[in-house]
């Protein structure tokens, strides 16, 4: 199973990032403020509900010492409309005939004497003694109606209830906290706002990069990152493209080597092909392209019923030649030869060396006769030819053997066998001869001129 943290996004993680100590910290801060507050909301209410009492029998004194009722009605009604969780105000003289009600009071009020602070379900009471204190004055006309009604110079003038509907001030506890908890909800919600969008703004240019990287990968070298819109990852941006430039050029140059090479070993290949087609000593078709051409030339008089006749050529008493002038003249010999084949053959048709001094000549379109003819020019070219070797004439002869592709050896082979068996009998009647391989004309022909 993956690993939570392995599991999360980039942005996820970014985001986590920024967020999370933010939220910590403000979620502490409002666990201090509630559990301060809490209870400093506590005295603080504590001490308000006794400023309040202490302060309405502070402006009691005087209207309870002379009596004035109305006064002390105008104050009672003053401080209760003051505050909306007061539930009633009361002032009460310490001879109890009469009282100053504000809203409503208790059916059991507490004792006069001391200050006392009750709470009864939703209701809190607070009761506050109210003492007079009688000023001595050098005037006599001005003594104070205590005094001058025998009164002692200090004492209880009555009492200040005061009623509070807990539950409101509770209330406002509740909507400190409400408020309290909105505000920090306010601040964690900005705070994941923001921090959303600083994760966006790093995520949005790397999911951009990363997607350019793996189009590169791909092999889509013209990629490019934008590197305007990359913000923090500019110059990663810069580089991806340098290094796309770098490669792209790389594998164009590659691309243009391997063209070059293909070309050159094509070009190679077509060179070799065509020097094993011809005879590098002669310069007539080699034995591949002779038998290749012969082939295609049987495949063409059989199917057109057309007639073709090869001649076998073999220089005579070669190695006589070799062994007396050395084999740099044979050779001369060899070239000399082929080129009075070569001479004395048409456009259409082949001269090819099979191998050492033995040659072969190729006919298309004629047999018997004319073949015959043929072979014989060609023998009067060889005979006429001649080499000068230290100021003397070197003269050589051949013998040719004719045959004809007669349709009974339908392959090459064949037909080479009897143009080489002519050959052969023109060497054992002489050389330098002309014999064709026809069963109707008497084995050993001699075309020499008489
Ligand atoms: N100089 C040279 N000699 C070659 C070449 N190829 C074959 N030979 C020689 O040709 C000679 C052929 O000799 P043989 O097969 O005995 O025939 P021949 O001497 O011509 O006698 P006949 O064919 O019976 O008339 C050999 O001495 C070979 O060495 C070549 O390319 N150059």
């Amino acid at each position: 199973m993956k690993r939570l943290p392995q599991a999360l996004g980039i942005r996820a993680r970014l985001w986590l990032a920024a967020a999370l100590p933010a939220v910590l910290v403000t979620l502490a801060l409002l666990w201090l403020f509630m559990d301060r507050h809490e209870r400093n909301l506590a005295e603080a209410v504590a001490d308000r509900v006794r400023a309040n009492a202490l302060q309405m029998a502070s402006a009691a004194e005087f209207g309870l010492f002379v009596g004035d009722r109305q006064n002390l009605q105008r104050q009672v009604n003053q401080l209760f409309e003051s505050a909306p969780e007061l539930l009633g105000v009361a002032v009460i003289p310490a001879d109890g005939q009469y009282r100053v009600v504000a809203g409503k009071l208790p059916a059991q009020l507490p004792p006069f004497s001391d200050e006392v602070i009750t709470e009864f379900g939703d209701v809190l009471t607070v009761s506050v003694p109210v003492h007079y204190t009688a000023i001595q004055m050098d005037d006599p006309f001005a003594l104070t109606p205590a005094l001058r009604a025998g009164m002692a110079p200090r004492g209880l003038a009555g009492q200040v209830v005061v009623i509070y509907d807990l539950d409101k001030l509770r209330g406002q506890r509740r909507d400190l906290l409400i408020w309290a908890v909105l505000v920090t909800a306010g601040a964690l919600g900005l705070a994941s706002i923001l921090s959303a969008l600083m994760a966006s703004s790093v995520t949005r240019p790397m999911a951009s990069v990363s997607k350019v990287v793996e189009q590169i990968g791909l092999g889509h070298l013209h990629e490019r990152a934008d590197v305007e819109a990359a913000g923090p990852l500019a110059s990663l941006s810069r580089g991806i493209n340098a290094m796309a430039s770098r490669i792209a050029m790389t594998q164009e140059d590659l691309r243009q080597q391997v063209a070059a090479a293909t070309r050159e070993l094509r070009l190679q290949k077509e060179a070799a092909e065509q020097a094993a087609r011809i005879d590098a000593l002669t310069g007539v078709a080699s034995r591949r392209a002779f038998t290749e051409r012969a082939e295609l030339e049987i495949q063409r008089a059989l199917r057109y019923s057309q007639p073709l006749s090869v001649v076998m050529v073999d220089l005579d008493r070669f190695k006589r030649v070799n062994d007396t002038y050395g084999h740099a003249v044979g050779d001369a010999v060899l070239v000399s030869f082929a080129q009075a084949l070569m001479h004395e053959v048409r456009e259409v048709d082949m001269v090819g060396r099979l191998g050492g001094e033995e040659f072969a000549v190729l006919l298309p379109g004629i047999e018997g006769q004319e073949a015959v003819r043929v072979a014989e020019r060609m023998r009067q070219a060889v005979e006429a030819r001649a080499l000068t070797v230290g100021g003397q004439a070197l003269h050589f002869t051949a013998s040719f053997g004719v045959a004809d592709f007669d349709g009974v050896d339908v392959n090459l082979p064949g037909l080479l066998a009897r143009a080489d068996s002519a050959l052969y009998q023109a060497k054992h009647t002489g050389r330098n001869r002309v014999v064709y391989a026809d069963d109707t004309l008497p084995a050993f022909e001699d075309t020499r001129p008489a």
